[in-house]
C-alpha cells in the first residue's frame, strides 16, 4: 500500500503520515455538545473521521487504531436548553445522545473505541488546572480559573494568528478580572441551580476547552497522532486545547497532526444551530412521501463523501438524486457476490492522497463500468458505502419495482386479451387507468412498451388491477 499522506493544520502542508507508534495509533475527534439533534454538517467531520479509520484499520491492522470521540455533555447551551423546557438536564443529555446514535448508525458510522462524557472526567479536568497554576500557566481570579495566554510563547501558531491581531480582531468578552482580553475560562463557578462540582476554587464547572485535553490525555495519553474536527474549532477552542496540554506536558507533543474538514454551507453560510439554518439527519432519513420521501442513511453518506473533506460543500436535491441512482445500480451489480479479498489499488491510492474519497468514488465507477462487482463491493466498504444491512432500502425498491412490472404485465396481458374479445369499454378502461396511475404505454411492433412517470402511483395500480379481477370480461 502506498504512503498515507494528509493535510496536516499545524504545519499547513500535505505531509508522508507516519504514527508515532504503528501499534498503537491514536486519534481524537471533537464530538458534539448535547443538547439537540446533529444537523447535516456536524455528520460532516463524522463520516471523514469513519474513512479515516476504516482506512488506518487496513494499513495498520483493526487493533492497531484507538479512536475517541468525546461528548461534550456540560455547557451553558444544555443548561440554557433545560431552563427553557423545565426538564432535568440530564434527561435531555442522554435523550440527545441516544439521538446521535440512532443517526449516525443510520449513516453507517462505526462508533468509536471509547466515547467519554465530560461529566465523567471533572476530576482529571481539575488536576489539569492545579498543574497549569502550579506551572504559571492560569491564575485563580473570582471564583474562575484563567489561562494566562501570554505565559504561552506558541499561543496562536495552529491559526496563524498573533495574539496583538485577535485581540484587535475579536469581539472578547473583557471581564474586570481577566490579566489579557484574549485570557480564557477553564473553570467557573456554577450558582445553586447551574450543574457544579467542588474544587479548590469553591463549587464551579469547566469551560469548553479544558474538556478535550483532560479527556484526550485520559484515554490517549498526553501525544496522539492525529486530531480532528471541524475548521470553525481550529480558533478558538483547538488553540486553547493545545495551549492547555502543551503547558500541562511540556515535554509531550500533544497532537501530531491537525485534520480541518471545511463547512456543509447553506447558500455560502456555515450550516450552524446558531444560525438557525440547518435540517438535521433526521429530518432527511425521515422526510414525508410529499417532501421526496426519506433519504436513505447510505445515500447521505455518498453524497457527503462526493467532496473532498477541504472543501465546502452544500447539500442538493440534485446530489441526492444522483447519489440514489448510483447505488441502486451498484447494489444491483454486486448482489450475491462476495467481496474481492483486497480493495482495488486506485481505491486505496486515492485514500491515501490526503483522503480524496470523490476519487475513490471515481475508481468505484470504473470498476463498476468493467462489471468487476467483486472489486467494487471490497472498495465501495472502505468507504463504508454498500454494507451488509444498509442495503433494505435498495431492496425494497427493486421489490416494488419488480412487483409494479408484474402487476403492468398482467393488465397489459388483460387488455389485449379484452381487445381481441372486441370489449373496448374494458380496454379502455385499463388504458385510463394506467394514464391515472402514473405508467406510459407505448404501442409498438414488438409488442406493448411501458415506463413509469414521476408520480407514479403503486397504489392506484395495485386497485386497477383488483377492480378488473373482480368484473368479468364481458
Ligand atoms: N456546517 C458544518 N459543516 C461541517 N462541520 C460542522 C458544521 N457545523 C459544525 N460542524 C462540526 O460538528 C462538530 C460539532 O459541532 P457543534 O456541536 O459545535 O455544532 P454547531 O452547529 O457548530 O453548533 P453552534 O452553531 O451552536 O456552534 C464539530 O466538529 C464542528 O466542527
Ligand atoms: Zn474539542
Amino acid at each position: 500500500m502506498v504512503q498515507i499522506r494528509l493535510t496536516n493544520t499545524r504545519t499547513r502542508r500535505k505531509e508522508d503520515f507516519t504514527p508515532i507508534d504503528p501499534r498503537n495509533l491514536r486519534l481524537y475527534l471533537c464530538g458534539p455538545t448535547v443538547y439537540d439533534r446533529a444537523h447535516l454538517g456536524n455528520a460532516r467531520p463524522v463520516l471523514v473521521f469513519d474513512v479515516l479509520v476504516r482506512l488506518l484499520r487496513h494499513a495498520y491492522g483493526a487493533g492497531h487504531v484507538t479512536y475517541v470521540r468525546n461528548f461534550t455533555d456540560v455547557d451553558d447551551k444544555i443548561n440554557a436548553r433545560a431552563a427553557e423546557t423545565g426538564r432535568p438536564i440530564r434527561d435531555i443529555t442522554r435523550e440527545t445522545i441516544g439521538w446521535y446514535h440512532d443517526d449516525m448508525d443510520a449513516l453507517g458510522a462505526e462508533r468509536p473505541d471509547h466515547e467519554p462524557r465530560a461529566t465523567d472526567f471533572i476530576g482529571q479536568m481539575i488536576a489539569m488546572i492545579e498543574v497549569l497554576i502550579g506551572r504559571g500557566h492560569a491564575y485563580a481570579a473570582e471564583g474562575h480559573v484563567l489561562f494566562d495566554v501570554r505565559s504561552y510563547a506558541d499561543y496562536g501558531r495552529l491559526s496563524g494568528r498573533s495574539v496583538d491581531d485577535m485581540i484587535a480582531g475579536a469581539r472578547v468578552e473583557v471581564a474586570p478580572f481577566k490579566r489579557d482580553p484574549m485570557d480564557f475560562v477553564l473553570w467557573k463557578p456554577s450558582d445553586g441551580d447551574q450543574p457544579g462540582w467542588d474544587s479548590p476554587w469553591g463549587r464551579g464547572r469547566p469551560g469548553w476547552h479544558i474538556e478535550c485535553s483532560a479527556m484526550s490525555e485520559a484515554l490517549l495519553g498526553p501525544s496522539f497522532d492525529i486530531h480532528g474536527g471541524g475548521i470553525d474549532l481550529q480558533f478558538p477552542h483547538h488553540e486553547n486545547e493545545v495551549a492547555q496540554s502543551c503547558c500541562a506536558h511540556p515535554g509531550a507533543g500533544f497532537a501530531k497532526v491537525w485534520l480541518h474538514n471545511e463547512m456543509l454551507q447553506v447558500e455560502g453560510k456555515k450550516m450552524s444551530k446558531s444560525l438557525g439554518n440547518f435540517f438535521t439527519v433526521r429530518d432527511l432519513l425521515d422526510r414525508p412521501a410529499g417532501q421526496g420521501g426519506g433519504v436513505p442513511g447510505e445515500v447521505i453518506r455518498l453524497v457527503m463523501l462526493s467532496t473532498h473533506y477541504r472543501k465546502p460543500m452544500d447539500w442538493t436535491e440534485a446530489k441526492r438524486a444522483e447519489a440514489e441512482a448510483v447505488l441502486r445500480r451498484w447494489r444491483g451489480l454486486v448482489a450475491g457476490i462476495e467481496p474481492a479479498p483486497s480493495p482495488a489499488p486506485a481505491v486505496l491510492d486515492a485514500l491515501c492522497d490526503d483522503l480524496n474519497t470523490a476519487g475513490a468514488i471515481a475508481a468505484l465507477h470504473d470498476l463498476a463500468g468493467k462489471g468487476d462487482a467483486a472489486g467494487l463491493l471490497a472498495g465501495a466498504r472502505m468507504l463504508g458505502l454498500l454494507l451488509p444491512g444498509m442495503g433494505g432500502w435498495a431492496e425494497a425498491g427493486a421489490d416494488a419495482d419488480a412487483d409494479a412490472a408484474g402487476l403492468i404485465g398482467t393488465l397489459l396481458a388483460a387488455r389485449a386479451a379484452a381487445r381481441s374479445a372486441r370489449d373496448f369499454a374494458r380496454a379502455d378502461a385499463i388504458r385510463d387507468g394506467f394514464a391515472a396511475a402514473g405508467v406510459a404505454i407505448k404501442d409498438t411492433a414488438g409488442g406493448a412498451e411501458w415506463s413509469l412517470q414521476p408520480g407514479f402511483d403503486a397504489a392506484r395500480l395495485r386497485a386497477l388491477a383488483e377492480a378488473l379481477s373482480g368484473s368479468q370480461p364481458a
